[in-house]
């Protein structure tokens, strides 16, 4: 069986795809980070048009989150089972990590076939630009060896709040997973045999991510549009702006605000083709900001890599082909963005 860690093997990236500019003391943005403009980059509206919040208590949770994501692809929860003091670990573990030497955090660099450690997103190939960003990925136990490394007498506390992290995260995405089945109005059977496969799945990642502080945001991105590939990501971005979603309907780029003590939660590829279209995955982007360095946290989980996705309903003319995840993401991998019209009937 494919691990989530060995999809990645296949396509091996070239070293300056996978390293970061060392952005401290830059005056100015080098060419290799300035983006052309485009239509559609500034947002229509500088008011934040609030995404849904959910309580995960309410007794309508179900038919909350469902509308939520149907109408939005994404929304907030609050009564989600991480503490405060275990998001602010995660936070301070983080700018720990990216507050290191540029040759400190080189020594965890990412391997041009691998897919945990230090480096750029996995869309740079997919760009003549570069991103202002830089990301730390995490897969199952990989984070302890980086750690040593890092931190070779004090990587406890990180290994600790890491693993911490990716528990509480995992029984929050079954959660949020089994309320979202119970919206699809699936057969009993069908609804129990998906839930053992959301529980016995191993494909997840936790990235942590750094946008430093940048001497002219209006040239440069932090993350530009993308989906995120897998069944759900749960984000946690502090009180900082930079996260943006793409709203049909004349609104453009709308900024996503965080609200206190809240994790967003977005759907991604796999969510989108189960619910054959029904939830639609979100376009998102990062834009960076000249005053301040802004960090995050991103929980994505999917499928069993070996696993079968197709849409779930049995009375709707299915939108999209069945293909296994593995499949998926090594399409992802090779088409970026065409990747869910390449599998449409
Ligand atoms: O940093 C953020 O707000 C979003 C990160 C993101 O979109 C990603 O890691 O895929
Ligand atoms: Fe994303």
């Amino acid at each position: 069986m494919t691990t989530f860690s060995e999809v990645y093997t296949n396509n091996p990236l070239q070293l300056h795809h996978i390293i970061p500019l060392d952005f401290n003391s830059l005056q100015a943005v080098p060419d290799s980070h300035i983006w052309p403009k485009s239509d559609d980059d500034v947002p229509t509206s500088d008011e934040y048009l609030s995404i849904p919040i959910v309580d995960l208590m309410d007794p309508d949770v179900v038919d909350r989150v469902s509308h939520a994501c149907q109408t939005w692809g994404i929304f907030q929860v609050t009564n989600h089972g991480l503490s405060p003091s275990l998001l602010e670990g995660v936070e301070e573990e983080t700018w720990r990590l990216f507050s290191l030497p540029v040759p400190e955090k080189m020594k965890v660099l990412r391997l041009p076939d691998g897919a945990t450690g230090y480096g750029t997103a996995r869309i740079a190939p997919f760009y003549s630009k570069s991103m202002w960003h830089e990301g730390f990925t995490i897969i199952g136990g990989s984070f302890v060896e980086h750690a040593k490394v890092l931190w070779p007498n004090d990587y406890k506390r990180f290994c600790d709040v890491i693993d911490e992290c990716q528990k509480s995260m995992k029984t929050l995405a079954h959660k949020l997973l089994h309320i979202i089945l119970k919206s699809l109005n699936l057969s009993e059977e069908q609804e129990s045999n998906w839930a053992t496969m959301i529980h016995q799945s191993e494909t997840n990642a936790l990235q942590l991510n750094s946008y430093p502080t940048c001497p002219d945001p209006n040239q440069a991105i932090g993350l530009p549009p993308h989906t995120d590939s897998l069944l759900l990501t749960i984000l946690h971005h502090s009180n900082t702006s930079g996260l943006q979603i793409f709203r049909d309907g004349g609104f453009g780029w709308v900024p996503v605000s965080s609200f206190p003590g809240a994790l967003t939660v977005n759907v991604g590829d796999l969510l989108h083709i189960l619910s054959n279209g029904k939830f639609p995955t979100v376009y998102h982007r990062v834009v960076v900001s000249g005053t301040c360095h802004r960090v995050s946290m991103g929980y994505f989980y999917g499928l069993p890599v070996d696993s079968t996705v197709e849409p779930l309903s049995k009375v709707e003319f299915p939108m999209y082909k069945s293909l296994t995840v593995r499949e998926y993401i090594g399409i992802k991998n090779e088409c970026h963005e065409k990747a869910l019209s390449l599998i449409r009937i």
